[in-house]
């Protein structure tokens, strides 16, 4: 697989500030790639310097190919690159077609390339019902979608998303959802994402997890909840007695909330032998999967193996 991002030893410093110390990944081309961290862990400052808007301290980062590298301007990093921001780079005056022709000529886009372009990024953000709107009149969903359309008219190579649904409704996190899912399966995009939805984190295919500037641990959401979550199981007991006594006698630490015992399980197996013994008791049981919210708190609380 070719990267699409290569970061090695990057660090910034912001006078004795050390927000990044050192990291390095990968990103594969055509991947969706998560970048978690809790506040103030260095993700927006890694991302601003992948996209050419802050200066790293050092380290090297190459994008689609090219080294970042400030004393040549970056300009083929930028070309290659469409940033969607928290917040909106969109003009409130401007319509929505207006705004993005504008952002195509700043790319050099010849009215050729503009019209096929906005055709193409109008079809996937569904921009038809909001083109010829002030983006200052949107809602938040419209405008969203204007700002990934902003973001892809050039047809960059890789979409940097920092936390493109905070403060979205359900039903328009998952048009943007959808978008992003299509677009990559389309076009082998690669996606650059960060995220406090860990629900989001989970459709990644690679996940890396930032601590106070450094990875505390890495790999695929499957993988990360194998090391750092855990499977559950809810029994419930024909007599709730009966229950707790077996679970005591037979060393297995328990919560209880109004006859509802949640107990860890280490596997599936693990599980199926749990039952096997305590089948006679039983009322039901579930089964419930360990979640990339768990991996999150497990790491942030204990901290993970980079
Ligand atoms: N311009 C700056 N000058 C000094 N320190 C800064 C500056 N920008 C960020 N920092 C510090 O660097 C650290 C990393 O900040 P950064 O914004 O990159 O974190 P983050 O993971 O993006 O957080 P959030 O999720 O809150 O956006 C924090 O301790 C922050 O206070």
């Amino acid at each position: 697989m070719k990267a699409a991002i290569q970061v090695k030893g990057l660090r910034k410093q912001y006078n004795q500030h050390e927000a990044v110390k050192g990291i390095s990944f990968t990103v594969e081309e055509g991947s969706l790639f998560a970048f978690l961290g809790a506040n103030g862990a260095g993700k927006s400052t890694t991302i601003e310097i992948l996209c050419t808007l802050l200066k790293k301290s050092s380290g090297t980062v190459n994008i689609n190919g090219y080294t970042l590298d400030a004393s040549q301007g970056n300009a083929e990093i930028r070309k290659s690159i469409g940033v969607v921001f928290q917040q909106s780079l969109l003009d409130d005056r401007l319509t929505v077609r207006e705004n993005i022709w504008h952002r195509g000529k700043m790319y050099g886009l010849s009215k050729k390339e503009l019209a096929t372009n906005y055709q193409f990024v109008s079809s996937y953000l569904r921009l038809e019902d909001i083109e010829q709107k002030k983006y200052g009149t949107l809602s938040g969903g419209q405008k969203r979608r204007a700002d990934i359309a902003r973001a892809l008219i050039h047809r960059p190579a890789i979409l940097f998303l920092d936390e493109p649904t905070t403060g979205l409704d359900p039903q328009t996190r998952q048009f943007v959802w959808q978008t992003i899912k299509q677009l990559q399966a389309e076009t082998n995009m690669t996606v650059f994402l960060t995220t406090h939805y860990m629900e989001e984190a989970a459709m990644a295919h690679h996940v890396v997890v930032l601590r106070q500037g450094e990875i505390v641990a890495e790999g695929t959401p499957d993988a990360l909840k194998t090391a750092y979550a855990y499977d559950q199981m809810e029994l419930v007991f024909h007599h709730t007695d009966e229950g707790k006594q077996w679970l005591m006698q037979h060393n297995i630490s328990y919560s209880e909330k109004q006859g509802i015992f949640t107990v860890r399980v280490e596997s599936t197996l693990h599980a199926l032998e749990l039952l096997k013994q305590a089948e006679p008791l039983l009322a039901s049981f579930e089964v419930i999967k360990g979640t990339m919210d768990d991996v999150f708190i497990h790491i942030m609380e204990q901290g993970g193996a980079a």
